[in-house]
């Protein structure tokens, strides 16, 4: 592990001295494909020109902390400033923010500044202004999203954040949810058949299957949804793609480590999958109203169409997935409000169904109209709510494409990046009393905590980018929820069926996902109603 860890930074480091060395006044405007014979050039020269080079990049800024303008510059070696950035990201921005008073400080990721910032007004124009881009704000600083460009396979549009969000509104609208609602619940409920009557659950597992299981049936067609043993290889593939975003691959994306080499090999494995199941669909002798089928009537190519899915189940699979399960951990561990949502599933079948029908519970749920799904459930969204404001604290990323910026007297430069972690609201004790504990009831009536300043909570996203796919990942959060509390008795327990001693913690420096830290947690289960 230690030898592994080390070939790979001694790996970053040589790549990171090529990055420098191109990145230089002298040497910037030299072509990719000439740098090859630049460094063949270079390795003829004297050692001790090599050794200054070698020593600018990497200890040249170790000098400790000075203003640089408007904004405190991190000191320390740049490689290992950028490497913590990476591999933990939320300790590194707390930690740094701790040693000042100062709402910003700035650090170089490779030849790219970034500059992090905090408090409300730094808040507000980060998610308010428009020269502030998300695309290119994530695009080099997050990196386990599928792009059909790593594997050299051409994308038209897919980059364009706009263009997306058309696709999820015309795919995933009310009346589409609607249509697809009942096959949504036999497909989770077949899923969860497969757990037996008893027993227990690994809910970062098996919850997760279900999340991914919705989220295919939603951006793709019926026959991949009914095929549990593609869906099982798609699904490992995506954890492949999520485990090889090390920060090699993050910070040097050109370089061929064997991470990059994985991520390649899935992506171009989940194109090829995918390509064959649109292309089936699009020679199929009948069309159905299935998100695929509708994308080719709209005119898109193989390849637009395949990047869409996979960005929207990587969308699904990382936020969807993993507040469903902190939400069910969190409701099994405060039993008071388990018993408020039950309460309000109860009365939702009650009023939405037949309640003399002697259909299974997931029929009877198809019968509760997506409206009120949306609009009946002030309990659990109150629930879900709390759930995002404690699991989403991560960095949220931007970068300044149009003009210089001010943020609290800091000047931004053009084509500085920006980073914001969402846990100095979601996690500020000025804003939200006790703010590691789960408390639904801070956003009632009487408290409402969160409308404490502007953009205090940032669960869906504020200002110019909200997130688009909320409908859809509440409505499959409430199916999961309404399934599991009106179809099960759970609790948490331990590996040994013994109840928790300590509730799990998020890794806050997960970058796509706050996982659970500490001793693994399980649901024991029983089925009470059919
Ligand atoms: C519980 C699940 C989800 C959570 C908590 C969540 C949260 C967020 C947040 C916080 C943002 C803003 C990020 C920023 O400003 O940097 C965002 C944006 C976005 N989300 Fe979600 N999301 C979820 C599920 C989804 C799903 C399932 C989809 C796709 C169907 C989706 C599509 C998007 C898109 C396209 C944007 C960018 C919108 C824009 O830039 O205009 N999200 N989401």
């Amino acid at each position: 592990m230690l030898r592994r860890e080390s070939t790979m930074a001694s790996n970053a480091t040589a790549a990171l001295l090529k990055d420098t060395l191109f990145s230089l006044p002298l040497l910037r405007d030299v072509p990719a494909t000439q740098h090859a014979s630049v460094i063949a050039s270079l390795s003829s020269l004297s050692l001790g020109v090599l050794a200054f080079i070698v020593f600018y990049s990497v200890f040249g800024e170790s000098a400790g902390n000075k203003k640089d303008g408007t904004i405190r510059r991190l000191g320390g070696f740049p490689i290992l400033t950028a490497w913590t950035f990476f591999s933990k990201r939320y300790d590194f921005l707390m930690e740094n923010f701790r040693k000042s008073q100062d709402p910003h400080f700035k650090f170089k990721v490779l030849h790219h500044n970034v500059v992090a910032v905090r408090g409300e007004a730094a808040r507000k124009s980060f998610f308010d202004e428009r020269s502030f881009s998300f695309t290119e704000g994530y695009k080099i600083l997050m990196g386990a999203t599928p792009r059909l460009s790593d594997i050299d396979v051409k994308d038209t549009q897919t980059n364009d954040v706009s263009w997306f969000n058309k696709q999820i509104a015309i795919l995933l609208n009310r009346n589409r949810l609607s249509e697809v609602l009942p096959s949504l619940l036999d497909d989770v409920n077949g899923r969860m058949e497969l757990w037996g009557k008893s027993g227990k659950i690994d809910p970062f597992k098996n919850i997760y299957d279900l999340v991914f299981q919705m989220t295919v049936r939603m951006s793709t067609c019926g026959e991949l949804a009914r095929d549990l043993d593609t869906i099982e290889k798609i699904q490992s593939l995506y954890w492949t793609l999520e485990k090889s975003a090390t920060p090699t691959v993050l910070l040097l994306p050109w370089f061929p480590s064997a991470a990059k080499k994985r991520k390649d090999e899935a992506t171009k494995e989940l194109f090829i999958m995918l390509y064959g199941v649109v292309e089936a669909r699009r020679h199929a002798a009948v069309p159905s109203a299935d998100a695929i089928d509708v994308m080719i009537q709209q005119g898109m190519d193989t390849n637009n169409i395949v990047q869409f899915i996979l960005s929207i189940i990587f969308a699904g699979l990382v936020n969807t997935g993993i507040n469903s399960c902190w939400a069910l951990v969190f409701l099994a561990s405060h039993t008071e409000w388990k018993d408020k949502v039950k309460a309000e599933i109860a009365a939702l079948i009650e009023k939405h169904t037949d309640t003399t029908s002697t259909d299974p519970l997931h029929k009877r749920l198809s019968a509760i109209p997506v409206s009120a799904w949306d609009d009946e459930m002030p309990v659990l969204d109150l629930v879900i709510r709390e759930t995002l404001r404690l699991i989403i604290t991560g960095t949220a990323l931007r970068r300044n494409l149009l003009e210089e910026m001010t943020i609290s007297d800091g000047k931004i430069a053009k084509g500085d990046f920006v980073a914001y972690s969402v846990a100095d609201a979601h996690l500020n004790p000025e804003i939200y009393t006790n703010p590691t504990e789960f408390d639904p009831a801070r956003f009632g009536p009487g408290r409402e905590e969160d409308k404490k300043g502007t953009f205090s909570y940032l669960g869906w996203g504020a200002g110019r980018h909200p997130c688009t796919g909320m409908k859809v990942a509440k409505l499959e959060i409430k199916v999961i929820m309404a399934l599991m509390l009106a179809g099960y008795d759970f609790s948490l327990v331990d590996k040994n069926e013994k109840p928790l001693k300590e509730l799990p913690k998020p890794d806050r420096n997960d970058i796509h996902q706050a996982r659970p830290l500490g001793e693994p947690a399980f649901l024991k289960f029983k089925r009470v109603v059919e």
